[in-house]
């Protein structure tokens, strides 16, 4: 069966997603569930663009041993230097540069003639090859590009030492059959396109990439990338769990494979939303919690009488498996433990002990512990902050009446190691909260963004919030959960507070926003 390769372009297009952004902690825990999930290349970042993004870049390509890091680079030589710096240690280093080719990129953004445009790819691939044994070249906007430059200019990128050449509809304008008949074209008309890789890159803007991606693998395309549910810049890139299961579900129709396990797509998806604080709409295909969820009486009829009436996917096949054993305030540590490995995690004793005691603080004012509910304890470990001096919250308290002004009182450990107590009031309880932890923090931080949802079901569900900050003028997410939605808001703050210190730490102790 032909094999198709899959491109994660999550922490790369994905991040650039407005309101995104990962310290290095959190994309590594990506870059390590998206080895396991199996796709071929991981686009760890973009090197040159930020000291930020060439560290995570670096460590993931020292880590991941299973499936190819890559990183995107502008087709100029100080991009490319940088890239290898931080790719060199990877097991086959990977580069991935662009060039835009259609002529209102060449003409008002590049302004550069598409002659030169021509010549400064050549360039930067023939020098990208010395480097790098694997070398991408993308027509950056390719699908609104001159076809007949396009074929020139891949023609000449080939002959310079490119190893796979990327087509995307970076502004997501093409539909499935015109999409389809692009790749068909090269294929038929690029000298020596069958001794690379073609790969396909679809946005969202028009809600086809899905059909779009599907149309470049039914003519050819050897690649595809895509982002985990979705993100990406706009309206997304495709999501990859989508293509993956389509291409599973209708392997009669398409008969092609990848090296994606399928039982790891829930995980994946939970992962990147939590982390990244974008959360997933509940009727979002394959991965929205209401994707198997049967509601109305002739529905529930026909499933109960077999469920192949109404269930073309199995909620197994992504691994969004039944809860087992339930777990709650009387449960131990071996079933806690057991839990923790089922689902995919490997937490050191010390980290599983701090999620124990989290857990057990969590049972008590909980009747049910939940799937969604662990997977955020077990997280929370596994990315917790190191040896930064970080905020942690103590207690939160709100005086609120319809008659008087909410005041709010947080007491908290700072990162110098005091115990802090500070005051203020808000028009309402939530705005109380953060104008008390804005005078805590004592930095320059404005809410761009608040949103609260719940986690699990039931009236104890857990509440989690999710709060995007600008501090000193760099946005910031920060999410987190607890039980009451105050809390779980003044927890969330100081969340992306936290992340801001852990991003300036450098060694040294940053005390202080
Ligand atoms: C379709 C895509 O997704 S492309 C990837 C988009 N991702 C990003 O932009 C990542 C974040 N970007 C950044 O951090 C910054 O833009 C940087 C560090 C990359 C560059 O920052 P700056 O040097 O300040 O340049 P700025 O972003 O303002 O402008 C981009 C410059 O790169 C040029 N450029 C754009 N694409 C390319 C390319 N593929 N190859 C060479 N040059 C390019 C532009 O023409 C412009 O050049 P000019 O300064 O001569 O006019
Ligand atoms: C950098 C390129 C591949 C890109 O993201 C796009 O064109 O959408
Ligand atoms: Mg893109």
């Amino acid at each position: 069966m032909r094999k198709i390769d899959i491109f994660d372009t999550t922490l790369r297009d994905g991040e650039q997603a407005a309101g995104i952004n990962l310290n290095t902690a959190e994309k590594i825990e990506i870059a390590r569930q998206l080895e396991k999930f199996g796709v071929t290349i991981i686009e760890a970042g973009f090197p040159a663009s930020s000291p930020g993004d060439f560290d995570a870049v670096q460590r993931i390509a020292n880590m991941v041993k299973n499936s190819t890091v890559t990183g995107l680079a502008r087709a100029m030589k100080s991009d490319i230097d940088r890239s290898w710096d931080a790719l060199r240690g990877a097991e086959q280093p990977h580069l991935h540069i662009f060039l835009a080719t259609s002529p209102i990129h060449m003409e008002h953004k590049l302004m550069k003639t598409p002659d030169q445009v021509v010549d400064i790819a050549v360039e930067a691939v023939k020098y990208a090859s010395k480097l790098f044994p694997l070398v991408q070249w993308s027509a950056e906007d390719a699908f609104r590009s001159d076809k007949e430059f396009l074929v020139r200019i891949i023609n000449q990128v080939i002959r310079a030492g490119a190893t796979t050449i990327n087509v995307p509809d970076t502004v997501g304008y093409a539909t499935p059959a015109e999409y389809g008949a692009l790749f068909k074209y090269l294929k038929e008309n690029v000298t020596g396109i069958e001794k690379v890789k073609l790969s396909a890159h679809c946005h969202d803007d028009l809600g086809m990439a899905t059909a779009n991606t599907i149309a470049a693998i039914e003519n050819g395309a050897d690649q595809i990338e895509g982002t985990i549910n979705g993100l990406g810049e706009r309206a997304g890139n495709v999501a990859i769990e989508e293509i993956a299961v389509v291409l599973h579900i209708r392997k009669d129709i398409y008969g092609v494979q990848t090296d994606l396990k399928l039982n790891e797509i829930k995980r994946t998806s939970q992962l990147v939303s939590q982390l990244t604080g974008v959360v997933i709409q509940p009727n979002k295909a394959i991965v929205g919690k209401n994707a198997f969820a049967h509601e109305s009486g002739i529905h529930q009829d026909g499933m109960l009488k077999n469920r192949e009436t109404y269930e073309i996917i199995t909620p197994e096949l992504i691994g969004a498996t039944v809860e087992p054993l339930a777990l709650g305030k009387h449960s131990g540590r071996h079933a806690f433990s057991d839990r923790a490995i089922t689902m995919g995690f490997d937490l050191s004793a010390d980290k599983l002990n701090e999620a124990f005691v989290e857990f057990k603080k969590l049972a008590d004012r909980k009747k049910e512990i939940t799937e969604e509910d662990l997977f955020i304890l077990f997280t929370d470990q596994q990315i917790r902050y190191k040896d930064t001096p970080i905020y942690k919250l103590t207690n939160v308290q709100v005086q609120y009446g319809t008659a008087n002004t909410p005041t709010a009182t947080v007491s908290a450990i700072v990162p110098t190691g005091e115990s802090v107590t500070v005051d203020a009031t808000g028009s309402g309880s939530v705005e109380a909260i953060f104008n008390t932890l804005e005078n805590l923090v004592k930095g320059k931080v404005h809410i761009l963004d608040y949103r609260v949802s719940s986690v699990s079901k039931g009236r104890d569900a857990l509440a989690e919030a999710v709060v995007n900050l600008s501090i000193n003028g760099q946005a910031i997410t920060g999410r987190d959960t607890a039980q009451d939605v105050l809390e779980a808001s003044a927890k969330a703050y100081l969340n992306a507070v936290n992340r801001h210190l852990v991003n300036d730490y450098v060694g040294n102790k940053v005390t202080s926003i």
